[in-house]
């Protein structure tokens, strides 16, 4: 799989090692990075949020407002024909109103926080492809991201948005991507990860620093999150001069990430858009209580037999459980996919992409990762085993992650859950502690006697 376009790196084969922060009840981390790429990579439409954008801070002296359509924008017409050709009829939420600012005269700095999938990567790419001067061939704007695989994505945003810009190219800073001292940079925009930026401006010296009129660092929260990237970053950052743009995004706003963005950038102007909250009030869950890992298979395929479903996910507490599972269910003429943390995340991206395209109707999943991924259409979650943590308690939060929807797509869905007798206090304590949130059915169906509340079409 190739994840970059056509700017001057090339490079097929990509892994990504599991090096982030290790959570201690799992054998294989979670790796925001990751899950950031791999929702870049099955996203194909904008996240539209319901909620409105927050301004924190502003600079007093400049005009704040926001546009409702691309043309209002200071754009060259290369740019609108760019973005008409990604299919973009509106800004989005966030691009209302980060726009404006992003191109607005004297420049301004800023700091964005939206969720992913909200439009912020489009708007940065905008804003760089809007400043850079096409007749100069020197670098002019740095984009930093945490890793490799997010970097060429970014890089294939600016190709396809700029792809009537044909005087502004792109190169890469990311390992592997060598240049000898003395290399003359010809590119405007150079997009890389800190260590190899780092590099090719204090090492090998192919970057004036003085010339760079913007700086761009994007995923902010995971780049804080892991160890030397955010260092790297104020290196570079403090070499720039004060009258580069700096624009800073984050999908979170964690106060370490606002203390982190506030240290780095002078006078910023702040804007939020609110996440939508996970909510469990449009999922209607059951449960189901079994004496054996046969009998709730026996209950899934009970599950199958009564309901229309369209596509399933499948959690298992262990990835033998799930391999356990994907082969009973494909003997039993399903189509499975699984998905666990030991596959590559080029062949996790892909497992997800088959999924998505309908090409497998059920995916099993360890909740590892899943968790955070992002798979829309799926009306029907079945919870193999409840989360758990280390302790044997319910993992209150997995279990929201895994079957809560947004308000925005909050199409109803129906989660079952397996559990076995001496579990049942789990669930007990699971509708406790959310009753709290919202109003919860739970309906205890024994396979046997199949019950007439599950006879409800999935999704209705
Ligand atoms: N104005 C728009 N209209 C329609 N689609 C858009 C618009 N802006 C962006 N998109 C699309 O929405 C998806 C998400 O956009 P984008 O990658 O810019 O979001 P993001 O906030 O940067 O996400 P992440 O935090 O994961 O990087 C992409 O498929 C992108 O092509």
């Amino acid at each position: 799989m190739y994840w970059g376009c056509s700017g001057s790196l090339h490079q097929s084969v990509m892994t990504l090692s599991n090096t982030g922060p290790f959570n201690e009840f799992l054998p294989f981390p979670v790796v925001p990075a990751e899950t950031s790429l791999l929702n870049k990579l099955i996203r194909t439409s904008l996240v539209e949020s319901s909620h409105a954008v927050e301004i924190l801070q502003r600079d007093p002296s400049s005009p704040l407002y926001s546009i409702r359509t691309f043309e209002e924008l200071p754009l060259k017409k290369e740019l609108l024909q760019g973005i008409y050709m990604m299919g973009f009829n509106r800004p989005s939420k966030i691009q209302e109103t980060a726009l404006p600012m992003m191109l607005a005269y004297p420049p301004q700095n800023l700091i964005a926080q939206s969720q992913s999938g909200t439009g912020k990567t489009a708007a940065f790419v905008l804003a760089m492809l809007s400043r850079v001067n096409a007749t100069e061939k020197y670098p002019q704007c740095l984009c930093l991201a945490p890793t490799y695989e997010l970097a060429l994505q970014i890089g294939c945003v600016i190709e396809a948005i700029g792809r009537f810009c044909a005087d502004i190219k792109v190169t890469y800073a990311v390992r592997g991507n060598r240049v000898p001292q003395g290399t003359v940079l010809k590119e405007q925009i150079i997009i890389g990860t800190p260590g190899t930026m780092l590099d090719w401006c204090f090492k090998q010296k192919v970057v004036d620093l003085k010339k760079i009129t913007l700086f761009v660092l994007d995923e902010a929260d995971i780049m804080i999150d892991t160890q030397g990237l955010s260092s790297q970053s104020i290196r570079i950052q403090r070499a720039l001069p004060k009258s580069c743009q700096m624009l800073l995004f984050s999908a979170t706003f964690k106060s370490t990430v606002r203390e982190f963005a506030e240290k780095i950038i002078s006078n910023p102007i702040m804007i939020k858009l609110r996440e939508d909250e996970l909510t469990l009030s449009n999922i209607r869950q059951y449960y189901f209580v079994c004496r054996s890992r046969e009998e709730k298979y026996e209950a899934l395929c009970n599950i199958y037999g009564s309901i229309t479903i369209g596509q399933a996910m499948i959690f298992c507490q262990t990835r033998r459980s799930a391999d356990w599972l994907a082969v009973a269910m494909t003997q039993d003429g399903h189509q499975v996919a699984i998905l666990t943390a030991e596959l590559t995340v080029a062949h996790r991206a892909n497992v997800i992409q088959r999924f998505r395209s309908g090409k497998e109707k059920v995916l099993i999943a360890t909740n590892v990762c899943a968790r955070g991924i992002d798979v829309q259409q799926v009306t029907i979650v079945v919870n193999f085993s409840l989360p758990t943590n280390q302790q044997g308690e319910p993992d209150f939060e997995t279990y929201l992650h895994r079957i809560g929807r947004t308000g925005r797509f909050g199409k109803s869905g129906i989660a079952f859950s397996m559990v076995e007798s001496r579990d049942v206090v789990l669930v007990e304590m699971i509708e406790e502690h959310f009753r709290i949130l919202s109003t919860l059915t739970w309906q205890n169906c024994i396979p046997e006697m199949w019950c007439p509340c599950c006879s409800i079409e999935a999704g209705s």
